[in-house]
């Protein structure tokens, strides 16, 4: 791409399509791949022959191909003596979970290959870390409109290298769980997979539960059940064997799918007034008690109130309807995403190896996202874009920089975006976030007062956007575009108000 004679967006557009409708999904910018998602199969494209023939191969010397990518950072490793990361970025459903797995399976397949010579049995850390997909595609991965099976969570996965060039080990590091997603979908989306796995897997009844996902509240708020390419039950078996296949006990299993049921049903609760919200639904508080092993009284309690301590003494306030629903609901947010924390500590511990040398990391994270309603989570994703932006612009513009110098060549008419700009309206002292911080702390603050505070400081700021018409919200002009943020429930969001909860067991 960077030999094209006319170099402009256009162009370069143009020459993604021709190589694309060639079935050519892959073209180097420089160092740096470009893959578009050919939602198809492609003969070849991937076998261990075509491994072997990228095996050692500088990039550039063969056509564009991720193993070159995964060649390089394993050659890179050794040749450096520095651990090396590969960061995969694109939209939903570009193929980011796809690039990551080609990578592990280049590494892995050389790694073998390392063990095959030396006569050693190693483990094979591709085949685990696939076999514990279907655990964390369960847990993590939801429909959307943009992708049936979208991850919705960010992991680096770190492969550990022992100084023969064979994997030791290796690590999961998950970012920014969508947990909101437990009790809130948009239309045609759903709730995570493993709602309506466990549902279908025909364990409910034990649990108190209907196979019907309709009559649960979470798993019935989008209307949309059925899924093509997604089979619940299939789906189902496949997370209890990923289970024992990565070492959860039984007992682990059950705790697992308890919390799953008691979310599903707490989800159900309903409140009514009476001075103060009061639990309407007294079998559903039952129901969950029992699976959490906790007293009623006691949940009643922290869902229905707020305590505060004044001068050492606790002080209780009724919540109404509304609050008490929003303390359910972050129970279960919560519940949900300690859980899923927990599950991959463990499957950590399953596939951690000995001492090890480098690494590799493989980074599959949320691209950058802009829908017609932007939240908290659209905030979250997109600073963390524009930040690996930023390291991006610095890494790829400081190597070429040294690499004219040593040329000696005069660089200084590059002309590049920095978007240190941009991110020093969130992150500055007074900026985005710490206003956010700061109104989510002040007992009065409300999504108005927020929006008012962040008008009034910034709006002369050439990166914020303050709407003509007065409405709910923000905009920011990231560098991939400008994104009008809604501060609708952010103070909520932000708080993520987890009201201290001391619960005892009946
Ligand atoms: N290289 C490829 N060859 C064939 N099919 C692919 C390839 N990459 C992606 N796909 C198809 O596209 C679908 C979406 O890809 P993937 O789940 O990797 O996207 P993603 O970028 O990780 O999306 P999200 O951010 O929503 O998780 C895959 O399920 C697969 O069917």
């Amino acid at each position: 791409m960077a030999k094209l004679g006319d170099l402009h967006e256009g162009s370069l557009l143009y020459n993604i399509k021709l190589r694309y409708k060639k079935d050519l999904i892959y073209t180097y910018i420089g160092s740096i791949l470009s893959a578009v998602n050919p939602y198809k199969s492609l003969p070849g494209l991937y076998d261990d022959a075509k491994i072997n023939e990228y095996d050692g191969k500088d990039i550039g010397e063969l056509p564009p191909h991720i193993y070159a990518i995964a060649n390089q950072a394993y050659r890179s490793m050794w040749k450096n003596s520095a651990n090396q990361a590969v960061l995969i970025s694109g939209e939903s459903g570009a193929g980011k979970t796809e690039s990551t797995k080609f990578i592990l399976r280049y590494l892995s397949y050389q790694s073998n290959d390392v063990n095959k010579k030396k006569g050693k049995e190693g483990r094979n850390y591709e085949e685990q870390i696939l076999q514990s997909s279907p655990i964390l595609e369960a847990f993590g991965n939801a429909k959307t409109v943009y992708n049936n099976n979208s991850s919705r969570f960010g992991k680096f996965i770190q492969l550990n290298f022992a100084a023969t060039g064979a994997i030791e080990g290796c690590k999961i590091v998950d970012y920014l769980l969508e947990k909101n997603r437990v009790v809130r979908q948009n239309g045609g989306e759903r709730n995570f997979h493993i709602f309506y796995a466990l549902l279908a897997g025909g364990l409910g009844s034990k649990f108190g539960l209907s196979a019907d996902p309709s009559q649960y509240r979470i798993t019935s708020m989008s209307g949309t059940w059925d899924v093509d390419g997604i089979d619940d039950k299939a789906d189902w078996q496949a997370v209890e064997q990923a289970f024992r296949t990565m070492n959860f006990s039984d007992e682990q299993m059950s705790d697992i799918i308890t919390v799953v049921a008691a979310i599903l049903h707490l989800c159900n609760m309903k409140f009514t007034t009476a001075g103060g919200a009061q639990v309407a639904t007294q079998a559903v508080l039952e129901q969950v008690c029992q699976l959490l092993g906790i007293e009623e009284a006691g949940l009643a309690e922290v869902l229905t109130q707020q305590k505060r301590v004044l001068r050492g003494e606790e002080i209780y306030t009724p919540l109404d309807v509304d609050q008490a629903a929003d303390s359910r609901d972050s129970l279960a947010m919560n519940l949900y995403a300690r859980t899923f924390r927990w599950i991959i500590s463990k499957i950590n511990v399953s596939l951690r190896g000995d001492e090890s040398f480098q690494f590799v990391g493989v980074l599959d994270i949320f691209g950058f996202e802009n829908f017609e309603f932007n939240s908290f989570e659209q905030f979250n994703i997109n600073y963390a874009n524009e930040k690996l932006q930023q390291y991006f612009n610095r890494h790829i513009f400081s190597l070429e920089q040294l690499e004219y110098n040593q040329e000696g060549i005069d660089w200084s008419d590059i002309d590049w975006v920095d978007n240190s700009e941009c991110l020093d309206l969130i992150e500055r002292k007074l900026g985005v976030l710490s206003l956010l911080d700061e109104e989510s702390r002040f007992p009065r603050g409300t999504d108005e007062s927020l929006l008012i505070k962040l008008h009034s400081s910034h709006e002369e700021a050439a990166h914020y956007v303050r709407p003509r018409v007065a409405n709910t919200k923000f905009g920011i002009r990231h560098f991939a575009g400008e994104v009008m943020y809604d501060v609708t429930g952010l103070l909520e969001k932000n708080r993520d108000t987890f009201r201290e909860v001391r619960f005892t067991a009946p």
